[in-house]
């Protein structure tokens, strides 16, 4: 289940009843190397830490008081996709919107420039090597799209450019024995794919079914589905609409930091995609120091019933925010 943006106008809650009073563990701490690699436009680390919460895991809670619509952080993708039915209006590597005069062809993918066909380029030389018809048709046929994704990362380590553990800070979805069996039916494809390139035994060694189902279980519960807002963010803030008159989805996307938000069906933080993949964490109303930092997971409009069922069919977890605990 995908993590989807959500803006809200109003507050259902006083700023006293949002502000929780957990006991925090720091857990990470951002130096101005890590910030600098979270966040490109901010100058100075960003004002959040990880910590501990006291019943949903680990959380990011703010160092300083924030102020109702300031950027709090920006985010590239770990791992990114486009969707398969915007895979000829996307770029492949950045999943910005490229209309066919301005993009760059390369092997029957789209890329938005030549920096993100650069990019691109290491992890998709090794995609070009095998044969995906099999995967692909399996895929297709069961409408899946995470293992895309997990397809996409085993290029990536095998390039070198990112590492096989590279999810595992995340958490992982909790999985039944039916889904287990379609991952290792997923698993036996993809790696019969490799198998019949010339890549080095060595280089596919990582390529086991319990990394497979661990990156996939760790893709399950932390993808965002991208919808771009574009240029209607502006009119979108101002007017304080309640809700995102998203385009649909041009793909999906694993983040580390944004990840490790939880969620709140009042939240206090949204995330938004401006023209791609790269995410902007925006605080929602004035927060405190100290104060736990909230995304919306779902479409909060929904009854409380409708969201409980939909976060824990979708994410595994009962909502435990002050509005679902008010019966809101
Ligand atoms: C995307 S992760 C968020 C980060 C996570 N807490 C961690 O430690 O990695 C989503 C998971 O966090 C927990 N969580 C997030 N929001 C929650 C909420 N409102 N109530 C209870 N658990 C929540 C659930 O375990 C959920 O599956």
């Amino acid at each position: 289940m995908p993590i989807l943006p959500f803006l809200r106008s109003s507050s259902h809650l006083t700023k006293q009843n949002r502000s929780n009073t957990f006991n925090l563990f720091p857990l990470l701490s951002f130096s101005t190397t890590t910030a600098a690699a979270i966040s490109e436009q901010h100058h100075s680390p960003p004002p959040i830490r990880v910590a501990l919460t006291h019943s949903s895991g680990r959380g990011v809670f703010a160092t300083r008081p924030i102020a109702t619509g300031d950027l709090i952080h920006t985010a590239k993708p770990a791992l990114c996709h486009p969707s398969l039915s915007a895979i000829n209006s996307v770029c492949y590597s950045c999943l910005k919107k490229v209309p066919n005069s301005n993009s760059f062809q390369f092997q029957g993918v789209l890329f938005c420039s030549q920096d993100c066909k650069r990019r691109c380029n290491e992890y998709y030389d090794v995609e070009m090597k095998a044969n995906w018809t099999a995967f692909d048709d399996y895929c297709r046929n069961r409408g899946l799209k995470y293992p895309f994704m997990v397809k996409r990362l085993a290029c990536m380590v095998i390039s070198g450019v990112s590492k096989s553990d590279s999810l595992d800070i995340l958490q992982p979805a909790n999985l039944t024995s039916d889904m287990i069996l379609e991952m290792e039916e997923e698993f036996a494809l993809l790696r019969n794919a490799f198998s019949k390139t010339s890549i080095a035994d060595e280089h596919i060694a990582f390529l086991t079914k319990q990394w497979y189902i661990s990156v996939l279980a760790r893709i399950r519960i932390n993808a965002f589905r991208i919808e771009l807002v574009g240029g209607l963010y502006e009119d979108l803030l101002s007017s304080l609409v309640a809700s995102v008159e998203a385009e649909a989805a041009v793909g999906n996307a694993v983040y580390i930091l944004p990840s490790l938000y939880n969620h709140d069906c009042d939240p206090n933080a949204h995330i938004i995609w401006i023209d791609n993949a790269d995410a902007k964490i925006k605080a929602l109303c004035d927060i405190d120091e100290g104060e736990e930092l909230r995304i919306c997971y779902i479409d909060a409009s929904m009854d409380r019933d409708a969201r409980q069922e939909l976060l824990f069919q979708g994410f595994g977890f009962q909502c435990n925010c002050s509005r679902c605990l008010q019966g809101d």
